[in-house]
């Protein structure tokens, strides 16, 4: 795939990118049921991302992210694995996303070939260094308060995503951090391809519908950019 290919697909991926690990599931009900039903109502990618102390280990960890993966290959929607690339190889995912403390993002490249790489990015500084690593994507934030990371830095608001792209930044970026299908609009209006949420679909007590009201609001900020 050439390159502005391969940039305009990860654009359309990135429009409602579904993050979640098994800490962020109400009690007793299986992930992959919430998996299943945000593909169902319209999510676009998954980052399956396994943190916290309440977090799954070893095999348990290892099943859930096949079952996962397996998924998504059967949906048809991308599968990318947080922080742990031996992880992400291992399940031959379509693609790793890492933050400032995990492994450099140069050396990630090098070790996932054309894989999508995705790498957090708080200010244009860190932007900057990850393009210069060779990432497919920004992910962008915390946009809006979220209790979901426990270390997330504060909000930044859409500025920190429209003053990217006034430095002239024009890389595939997400936005993250408190997202809802009230605000998603304001986030693609700044500049964002899309939307990450965690909460808004995983914590949703109808997370088919919650998806597709994030997928709505998205599309439609979309058009009228
Ligand atoms: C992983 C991550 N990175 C910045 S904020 C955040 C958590 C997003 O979770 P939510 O969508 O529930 O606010
Ligand atoms: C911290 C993160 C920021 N952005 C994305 C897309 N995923 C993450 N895990
Ligand atoms: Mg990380």
């Amino acid at each position: 795939m050439n390159a502005t290919r391969k940039e305009d697909a990860v654009r359309q991926a990135l429009r409602v990118y579904f993050i979640m690990g098994s800490s962020n599931v109400p009690a007793g009900i299986p992930p992959e049921l919430i998996l299943a039903e945000a593909i169902r109502g319209g999510a676009t990618l998954f980052q399956y991302r396994e943190k916290g102390t309440g977090g799954l280990r070893g095999k348990a960890r290892t099943e859930l992210a096949w079952k996962l993966r397996l998924l998504c290959r059967e949906r048809g929607i991308p599968f990318i694995v947080n922080d742990d690339v031996d992880l992400a190889l291992e399940l031959d995912a379509d693609g790793v996303h890492v933050g400032q403390e995990d492994e450099a993002a140069s050396a990630v490249r090098t070790r996932i070939g054309s894989k999508l790489l995705g790498v957090s990015a708080y200010h244009e500084a860190e932007a900057e260094a990850a393009i210069r690593a060779g990432a497919d994507y920004l992910g962008v934030g915390p946009i809006f308060a979220t209790r979901t990371k426990e270390d997330a830095k504060s909000a930044s608001g859409v500025q920190a995503i429209r003053r990217m792209r006034e430095l002239g930044i024009r890389l595939p970026i997400v936005g993250i951090g408190g997202i809802t299908a009230e605000n998603a609009a304001g986030v693609v209006r700044a500049g964002a391809d899309g939307v990450s949420v965690i909460s808004a679909i995983s914590s949703a007590e109808y997370p088919r519908e919650a998806a597709r009201r994030l997928a709505t609001a998205v599309e439609s900020a979309l058009a009228n950019r």
